[in-house]
């Protein structure tokens, strides 16, 4: 072989080894999926230290020729950095939590535990088997094209998927919320008055503002089948309600994973309103908004993929997006808003100030 044909044929099998690494990549998800239903990550936990696989064989209570399987699942997940592997002493293999394990561990305060289970159910998965259907289609949303209604409509008619879609944004929040609230962010709220979460969900988020600032009333405003019948504080409520209908006045006005799922139209809508508001109030107030910004060109490659893979889930399920800086701003700008001020420190999110 000469150096040319050399070239071409190492090319030819990278671009095979490319396409098996994405033909399988579901097994990244389902794997994950398995070990949170085994409940490895709980079982290290509980054990105390790094634990070898016969140990874990045994918690697990699985037949012991199940044990080589069990050694394949866990070299994946060490390799994907879900889990890592040591030696003790020089010899023994043993199994360790990572920062990406730690989150799955179940009673912990903050457990992506739910989130994962959700996200990587046949019914949030099974959708992308139509993408192309959809694209061929005339369907708003993938979601339609599949369930025959809009997602939100979907959660309404279905209880039991909306709890655990609910839990699975909880699961999600309360990890950045007490980075926000007690690390990051504290002076982002000190000082207001009256702060409403918009889109809140059960009220996760600004349930931990609540308890830390005393002094701020929250509120959450999400749709009836959403914040029905949740416990309330002195300086917590609920309304049930449409966003795009009526939202209170307050001296912050608190977006989180909210504008992901609108289009620029009724992003623009909201925003605008929620500019009126501020003018009526003395131009007294500011938008708070937590959500991905879109920075290819300066980050690292994993998190830009992972903004694209969130972007693709948004905008088959909703008309939503996730946006650029340069996109964000025009939103910002169109509805009458003078200057933000953007602070990524969220892993893949990043909070937004937005002010008159
Ligand atoms: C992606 S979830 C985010 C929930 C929460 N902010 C969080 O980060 O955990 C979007 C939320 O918007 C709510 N929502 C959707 N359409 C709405 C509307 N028209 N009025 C009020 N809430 C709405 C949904 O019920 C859902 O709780």
């Amino acid at each position: 072989m000469d150096a040319n044909q050399d070239q071409g044929a190492k090319e030819l099998f990278q671009g095979q080894a490319q396409l098996y690494k994405l033909m399988f990549s579901h097994l990244s998800s389902t794997s994950l999926k398995c070990a949170i239903e085994l409940g490895i990550a709980d079982i290290i936990h509980s054990h105390g230290r790094a634990i070898t696989l016969s140990e874990l064989v045994s918690a697990l209570d699985i037949q012991p020729t199940k044990t080589t399987s069990l050694f394949r699942l866990m070299r994946l997940l060490v390799h994907s950095g879900c889990f890592n592997k040591t030696k003790v002493n020089g010899q023994e293999e043993v199994y360790g939590l990572t920062a990406a394990s730690t989150l799955l561990i179940k009673d912990k305060p903050y457990s992506m535990s739910p989130t994962v289970s959700a996200f990587v159910d046949p019914l949030f998965v099974a959708p992308f088997q139509s993408l192309s259907s959809w694209f061929k289609g005339t369907e708003l949303t993938l979601w339609e094209t599949v369930h025959g209604i809009k997602f939100w409509e979907f959660m309404n008619q279905n209880p039991g998927i909306n709890q655990r879609f609910n839990e699975a944004m909880a699961g999600d929040t309360e990890i950045m919320t007490s980075f926000v609230v007690k690390v990051e962010c504290k002076q982002i709220f000190e000082g207001l008055g009256t702060l409403v979460d918009v889109g809140g969900g059960n009220g996760s988020f600004s349930r931990i503002i609540s308890e830390a600032f005393p002094g701020i009333k929250c509120t959450v405003l999400d749709l009836p089948h959403v914040v029905a019948n949740l416990p309330e504080a002195d300086n917590f409520k609920y309304i049930a309600g449409d966003m795009f209908q009526f939202i209170p006045p307050a001296d912050a006005f608190l977006f989180k994973l909210v504008f992901h799922g609108l289009g620029d139209e009724d992003g623009l809508k909201i925003l605008k309103k929620r500019r009126e508001a501020i003018a009526s109030n003395g131009e007294r107030g500011k938008v708070i908004i937590i959500d991905i910004v879109i920075n290819a060109e300066e980050e690292e490659h994993e998190l830009t993929e992972t903004k694209f893979l969130f972007d693709i889930v948004l905008s088959v399920n909703s008309t939503g997006k996730e946006r650029t800086e340069s996109e964000w701003a025009k939103l910002f700008f169109d509805a009458g808003f003078s200057h933000y001020k953007i602070t990524p420190i969220f892993g893949m999110r990043s909070l937004i100030e937005v002010y008159p």
